[in-house]
C-alpha cells in the first residue's frame, strides 16, 4: 500500500498563471522535477518518496515543480507513436502514477496537462469548475462539425450556449419524469433480445443435462442491442435490429461509430488542420466516419419529423411517449439545427458506451459464478414483487447498479475525465493554475489499493456497505460528475441494468477461459479480443 500524501490544507490564494513566479515558492525547479522516464524505467518510488519530504515544510510547490514525463511534447509523441502507447494509454498512466505519484505533468504533441485520481483531488477539483464546466475540447470533432457546417451539440459546446442546451436536454434525459417515460422502452428491448437468446440458445446450443447451452462471442449482438434501444429511446422507433435480416444500414452504422473513436486519440495530439490541409488518410477516415453517422441521424431525424406532423397532435393527446426527438420538437424551444446536433450526439453516444461494458459484465459475472448467483437471488425475489414493473424491479434489486458501477470501476469507457479549473488551485501541495488541462485518471482510480480494498476483486456489494459513508465521494466517476456530467447516464444505467436483469433470469452466464480480459484504448476501453460466452438457459 502506498503512502498517503501529507496534504498541506492552507488555502493560499495565489496569483499569476506561472508556478515559477509564485511568491509563496521557494525551492528551486531543478531539484524536484523528476520525470517519468528515469522512474517508469525502473519502476522505483524514490523521486515520490522525495517530493513528500519536502512538501512538508508547508510550501506550496510550484506548478513546474509537478512531476512530469518529459518536457518535449514532440519527442514524447514519437515515443507514443513508437511504442504503440495511444492502445495502452490507461496502463502507461498506470505505470507513470506508480512511478511519479498522485499527480504528474504530461507533454503530448499540442497537448500539455496535469493527471490526478485521488478522490480528494477530484473534490477540489470540482468545486473550481465554475458555473460552465469546460473538458478537454475534441478539436477534431469540432473541426468536422465547422468544415461540414453543422451546428455542435452539448458535447462540444462551452459557456452559456452549452448551459442552455443542457438544461433543456436534461428534462428529457435525466430527470426522473424522463426516466419514467423511457424505461418502459428499455425494457421492451431487453426482453425482446433475451427472447431472441433464448431462441438461438434453443436452435443452436446442445443440451447438457436437458439444458440448451451455447458459447458465443456475443459482441455484434450487443452492439445491435445497444443501437436498437438507443433508437427506441431517442427517436420513438423500433429498427428491428434482432429480426434475422438486421438492415445493413444499421451495420454501417455501428463500424461508422467504431471508425470515428478508433482515429479520435491520435488526431486529438497532431495538428490536425495540416493533415486536413494535405488530405492525409487518417484525417479523411475520421471525417468520413462522422459524415456516416450525420447522415444516418438525418434520415431518421427527417422520417421522425414527418411522422410528427402526421400524427404528433394525436400522439401527444393520447399520451403516447414519442422519444426525445419528439418531444424536442414538440416543445419547439430547440431550433430543428440544434435539436439534429444533439440528437446525433446522442446517437453517436449512446453505442459503443453500453454495449462494450455489457462484454466485460458478462465476463465478470461468467467467471465469478457466486456472485452471478447471489446478484441473480435478488433480482428474482425483486422481479417477482415488481408485478412487471421494470422501475421497480430494478430499485428492488441494488446488486444490479452495484454490477453496472463495478464493471466501470475496473473497466471505465472513457479512461479520464477533465477539467479546466475557472480559478488557481492546489493539488497535492502544488500550485494549479486556472485554466490548466487536468485529467481524472479512471482506470487508475478504479484500481488503486489507495481508494478501493482488494481493486482487483469484482464485488458489486461493495457499493452497498460503502453507501452514504463519509469521505465516499468521488469514487465512481465513470460518467463524469458535475453538471457536465455524462447527460445520456440515466439511459446507460436503465438500459445496461434491465439487459442484464433480463439475462440473469433466463441464463446461467460461465465462461471457457476465466484469464483476465487484455484490454486496449481507442478512445473507450475495450477488449483486445471480445470475450466468449457461455449461455445456459435455466
Ligand atoms: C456506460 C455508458 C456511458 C459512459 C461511461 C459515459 C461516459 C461519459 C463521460 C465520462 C462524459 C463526460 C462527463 C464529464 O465531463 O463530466 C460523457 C458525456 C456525454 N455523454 Fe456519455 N457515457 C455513457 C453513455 C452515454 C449515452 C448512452 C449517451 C447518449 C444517449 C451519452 C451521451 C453523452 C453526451 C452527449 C455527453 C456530453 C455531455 C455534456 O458535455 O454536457 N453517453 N459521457
Amino acid at each position: 500500500m502506498r503512502c498517503m500524501p501529507t496534504r498541506v490544507t492552507v488555502r493560499v490564494r495565489v496569483q499569476g498563471t506561472c508556478g515559477s513566479r509564485n511568491p509563496l515558492r521557494v525551492i528551486p525547479r531543478s531539484t524536484l522535477c523528476v520525470t517519468a522516464a528515469e522512474s517508469v524505467v525502473d519502476g522505483k518510488l524514490e523521486g515520490r518518496k522525495e517530493v513528500r519530504k519536502r512538501g512538508m515544510d508547508g510550501q506550496v510547490r510550484g506548478f513546474e515543480e509537478i512531476p512530469h514525463t518529459g518536457r518535449n511534447g514532440w519527442v514524447n509523441l514519437v515515443k507514443f507513436w513508437r511504442e504503440d502507447r495511444f492502445r495502452q494509454l490507461h496502463k502507461h498512466m498506470d505505470r507513470t502514477f506508480n512511478a511519479l505519484g498522485p499527480i504528474y505533468r504530461e507533454h503530448l504533441g499540442t497537448q500539455s496537462n496535469v493527471n490526478i485520481f485521488l478522490p480528494s483531488d477530484v473534490s477540489e477539483l470540482f468545486l473550481s469548475e465554475g458555473l460552465h464546466p469546460e473538458r478537454m475540447t475534441l478539436e477534431p470533432w469540432a473541426t468536422h462539425r465547422e468544415i461540414r457546417q453543422h451546428s455542435k451539440g452539448v458535447f462540444l459546446k462551452n459557456g452559456e450556449e452549452w448551459r442552455a442546451d443542457r438544461l433543456l436536454l436534461n428534462k428529457e434525459v435525466m430527470m426522473s419524469s424522463a426516466v419514467k417515460r423511457f424505461l418502459p422502452l428499455l425494457d421492451e428491448v431487453a426482453r425482446d433480445f433475451c427472447q431472441m437468446l433464448r431462441m438461438r440458445v434453443e436452435r443452436e446450443g446442445r443440451v447438457v443435462e436437458e439444458k440448451h447451452s451455447l458459447t458465443i462471442n456475443p459482441s455484434p449482438d450487443l452492439f445491435r442491442f445497444s443501437l436498437e434501444a438507443s433508437c427506441h429511446v431517442i427517436y420513438g422507433e423500433r429498427i428491428g435490429l434482432f429480426s434475422s435480416s438486421p438492415s445493413l444500414e444499421s451495420q454501417k452504422f455501428i463500424w461508422a461509430v467504431e471508425r470515428m473513436l478508433a482515429t479520435t486519440p491520435p488526431l486529438l495530439y497532431l495538428p490536425h488542420r495540416l493533415l486536413l490541409l494535405i488530405g492525409a488518410p487518417l484525417w479523411t477516415q475520421h471525417v468520413t466516419a462522422w459524415d456516416h453517422i450525420f447522415s444516418h441521424a438525418d434520415a431518421r431525424i427527417q422520417r421522425g419529423y414527418q411522422r410528427l406532423g402526421q400524427g404528433s397532435e394525436a400522439g401527444a393527446a393520447r399520451g403516447h411517449y414519442t422519444g426525445v426527438l419528439g418531444q424536442l420538437l414538440e416543445k419547439g424551444q430547440l431550433s430543428l439545427d440544434l435539436i439534429k446536433a444533439n440528437i446525433t450526439e446522442l446517437m453517436a453516444g449512446g453505442v459503443d458506451t453500453t454495449a462494450v461494458p455489457l462484454q466485460f459484465a458478462l465476463f465478470e459475472l461468467g467467471r465469478n459464478p457466486e456472485v452471478q448467483e447471489q446478484v441473480r437471488q435478488q433480482v428474482r425475489a425483486s422481479w417477482a414483487q415488481a408485478g412487471g414493473d421494470p422501475q421497480k424491479a430494478l430499485q428492488g434489486a441494488p446488486l444490479l447498479k452495484g454490477t453496472v458501477r463495478e464493471i466501470l470501476r475496473l473497466y471505465p469507457v472513457g479512461i479520464t475525465v477533465q477539467r479546466r479549473p475557472i480559478r488557481d488551485i492546489i493539488l497535492q501541495n502544488y500550485h494549479v493554475p486556472a485554466g490548466t488541462m487536468i485529467h481524472v485518471c479512471l482506470y487508475h482510480l478504479g484500481r488503486s489499493p489507495e481508494v478501493f480494498e482488494d481493486p482487483q476483486r469484482f464485488d458489486p456489494e461493495r457499493w452497498s456497505r460503502h453507501e452514504g459513508k463519509r469521505g465516499e465521494g468521488f469514487r465512481s466517476l465513470a460518467f463524469g460528475f458535475g453538471a457536465r456530467q455524462c447527460v445520456g447516464r440515466r439511459i446507460a444505467e436503465n438500459e445496461m441494468q434491465l439487459l442484464l436483469m433480463h439475462i440473469l433470469l433466463s441464463f446461467r452466464l460461465s465462461v471457457p477461459s476465466s484469464e483476465d480480459l487484455k484490454t486496449t484504448y481507442t478512445f473507450i476501453l475495450q477488449p483486445e479480443t471480445p470475450p466468449q460466452i457461455t449461455f445456459c438457459k435455466l
